[in-house]
C-alpha cells in the first residue's frame, strides 16, 4: 500500500502557475468559515512533520509555506479566531470551531523569519500556488505516533514524489538562519 502523506501531495506534486496572484484562505467550518486574504504567490512552500503545525483529518504531514505577513489580511469572522499556543515562537491563529490554522505569525523582532506569516496553501479557494519544494523535520512525525520502522518507507515515497526529506529545514533555509545568527552576534 502506499504511504499516505497529505492529500494535497498523495497523488503526486501539482506544479504551480508561476503567476499566482494570491488569493483567499477559508477554513473548514460550512457555516460562519474564517476567511484570510493573501497577497502575491507563496514561497518556500514545503511538507512538516513536525506536532505543532496544521494537518487535515489522515495526515501525517502539514503542507506550510511563507508570505510577508504585511500580504495577510483577515477577512471574514476573524472573531473566531485564537492564538493556539502564545508561548511558541510563531503564534498559530486558529478556528476556534474547526481548529485550523488560518496563519502563524512570529512577533520576535530578532527571529530569522521575521516578518513572514506561516500559511497553509491547500486551504487557497483558488488554484496555482508555489508546488511544495522539500520536506522539513521528518524524523518528528514519529512523536506523532508514527512508527520508526515505517520512515524508511516515508521517506522513500517523499523522494519518489520529489520532496527531498530533511529532518531539520532545508540546507538554504538553514543556511539562511545561521547567517541571520552570525550577523546578529557581530553586530
Ligand atoms: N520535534 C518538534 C519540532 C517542532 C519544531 O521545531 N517545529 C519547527 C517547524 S514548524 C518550528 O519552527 N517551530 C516553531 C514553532 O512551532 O513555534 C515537534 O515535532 O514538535
Ligand atoms: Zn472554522
Ligand atoms: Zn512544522
Amino acid at each position: 500500500m502506499t504511504v499516505a502523506l497529505h492529500p494535497s501531495i498523495d497523488n503526486g506534486i501539482k506544479q504551480g502557475s508561476g503567476s499566482f496572484a494570491g488569493g483567499t484562505l477559508v477554513c473548514k467550518c460550512s457555516d460562519h468559515p474564517v476567511k484570510v486574504g493573501i497577497k502575491g504567490d507563496v514561497a518556500h512552500n514545503h511538507a512538516c512533520g513536525c506536532t505543532k503545525c496544521w494537518k487535515p483529518q489522515g495526515a501525517i504531514f502539514s503542507v506550510v509555506a511563507v508570505v510577508p505577513r504585511q500580504n495577510v489580511t483577515v477577512l471574514e469572522n476573524g472573531d473566531k479566531l485564537e492564538i493556539v499556543d502564545p508561548s511558541a515562537v510563531i503564534q498559530r491563529h486558529a478556528c476556534k470551531a474547526c481548529g485550523t490554522h488560518m496563519y502563524g505569525r512570529i512577533e520576535n523582532k530578532n527571529h530569522p523569519f521575521y516578518g513572514l506569516d506561516f500559511i497553509h496553501p491547500e486551504l487557497f479557494q483558488e488554484q496555482g500556488w508555489q508546488a511544495p519544494q522539500f520536506a522539513a523535520f521528518v524524523s518528528s512525525v514519529i512523536e506523532s505516533g508514527v512508527k520508526p520502522e515505517q520512515m524508511a518507507g516515508i521517506r522513500s515515497r517523499l523522494k519518489e514524489i520529489g520532496l527531498e526529506p530533511y529532518d531539520c529545514l532545508s540546507p538554504a533555509l538553514m543556511d539562511a538562519i545561521a547567517t541571520h545568527v552570525a550577523k546578529a552576534k557581530a553586530a
